[in-house]
């Protein structure tokens, strides 16, 4: 053989070595020796909540309290590469291309309803925040959670004075201001979870839909177009029959958030792409993953079902017991529970009530 065939024989296995171990790092695959970096999901394993030195060298001139541009989502790639922070809050007048939706039927997309979606799309007109809140350069959000956790507490001023504070549900304010604030920029919602009692609806809030079956668009049509409510059955639980808002104030989420968390942050089964036992994320925990992508800072309170508490109240508003979540066949408690904990570990966001 001669000596240059010789030195190709060589160097073309050490090549292929070579490229196999790189790429292994890069597609955190565990090769033999050493330990991996990155768990399953592709969050990493080591999370202090310290900044890397380039975020360090960003946000260490900044004094304590001021809001930091694009942190949360800074925070988040470094401890899961995969991040891209691109995700609008609501569906506008362009939603058709949005790639990672428009093949998933409802609750992880659009696909099937697109016609209803325009045509919701055509009434509400806006598909933003508001003029004021998306012109700031830098936004703090607050999401506030249902739990019990937030009884007596006295939070309410704290949560107040963040820049969009996002409620859940039926969760009430009236009555409750000392403990969970004013406030409402936006609350989420799907019809069997929408306040039924017009007058409990607080103003100025935004009324932000978020879908979970086809029929949830032909409610959301109803109520934009202030038509009386027709074919209720097939709602799992009596519905609002009634939305007091204005279509103007009325938004789409972008079921993307329900996709990315659910698959990405926290593995639960794709079952096909639908709707099925234990692949549903609870909509505290979509909601945080809407405000990753669209917030600057971000941090909750009232979130945590202890099931070490099973007496414990579940609600802040009502008697119902923390044991009554087990009864859920669509969320998987505990793997969020492991999600979330990862955001609070790596100082992704804050925790006002340490339940998570
Ligand atoms: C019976 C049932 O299906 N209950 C669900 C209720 C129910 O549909 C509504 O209250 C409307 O009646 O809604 C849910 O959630 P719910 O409306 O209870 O609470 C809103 C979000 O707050 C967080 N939470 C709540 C209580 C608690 N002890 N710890 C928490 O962390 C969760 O992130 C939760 O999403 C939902 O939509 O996710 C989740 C619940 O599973
Ligand atoms: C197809 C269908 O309507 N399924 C219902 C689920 O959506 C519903 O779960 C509930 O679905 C809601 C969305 O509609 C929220 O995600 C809520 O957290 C979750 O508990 C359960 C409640 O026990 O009943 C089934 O028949």
């Amino acid at each position: 053989m001669k000596p240059s065939h010789k030195l190709l024989f060589v160097l073309c296995p050490m090549l292929v070595l070579g490229f196999i171990y790189y790429s292994s790092g890069k597609l955190h695959m565990h090769v033999w020796g050493q330990k991996p970096l990155y768990d399953k999901q592709g969050f990493l394993l080591k999370l202090d909540g310290q900044l890397p030195a380039e975020l360090a060298y960003k946000y260490g001139n900044l004094s304590e309290g001021v809001c930091k541009p694009g942190y949360a989502a800074a925070k988040m790639t470094a401890i899961y590469p995969k991040f891209m922070k691109p995700a609008p809050m609501f569906l506008d007048r362009n939603f058709k291309r949005l790639a990672k939706v428009r093949n998933y039927l409802p609750p992880f997309g659009f696909k099937t309803q697109e016609r209803i979606i325009d045509s919701i799309l055509t009434a509400t007109k806006n598909y933003g925040l508001g003029e004021d809140l998306d012109s700031l350069g830098c936004k703090r959000c607050i999401i506030v959670g249902n739990g019990g956790i937030l009884a007596n507490k006295s939070l309410g001023s704290r949560i107040d004075d963040y820049d969009i504070v996002v409620r859940l549900n039926e969760a009430p304010v009236t009555g409750f201001g000392k403990d969970v604030g004013t406030k409402t920029t936006m609350r989420i919602t799907y019809p069997e979870g929408a306040i039924q009692k017009p007058e409990r609806y607080e103003k100025d809030s935004l009324f932000v839909f978020s879908a979970f079956k086809p029929l949830d668009f032909k409610w959301l049509r109803q109520m934009v177009f202030k038509e009386k409510l027709r074919g209720t059955e097939g709602f799992w639980k009596s519905v609002a029959r009634y939305v007091p808002r204005e279509p103007t104030e009325m938004r789409i989420l972008n079921p993307y958030f329900i996709q990315e968390a659910a698959f990405q942050f926290i593995g639960l089964p794709l079952n096909n792409g639908l709707m099925g036992k234990g692949n549903i994320p609870t909509l505290g925990t979509v909601a945080i993953t809407m405000a990753l992508h669209n917030c600057d800072e971000v941090v909750v309170a009232g979130f945590g079902y202890d099931m070490n508490m099973p007496h414990a109240p579940l609600h802040y508003y009502e008697t119902v017991k923390m044991s009554a979540i087990k009864e859920s066949w669509t969320h998987n408690i505990s793997k969020e529970k492991e999600f979330l904990r990862k955001l609070v570990k790596a100082n992704i966001i804050t925790d006002l009530t340490n339940g998570i």
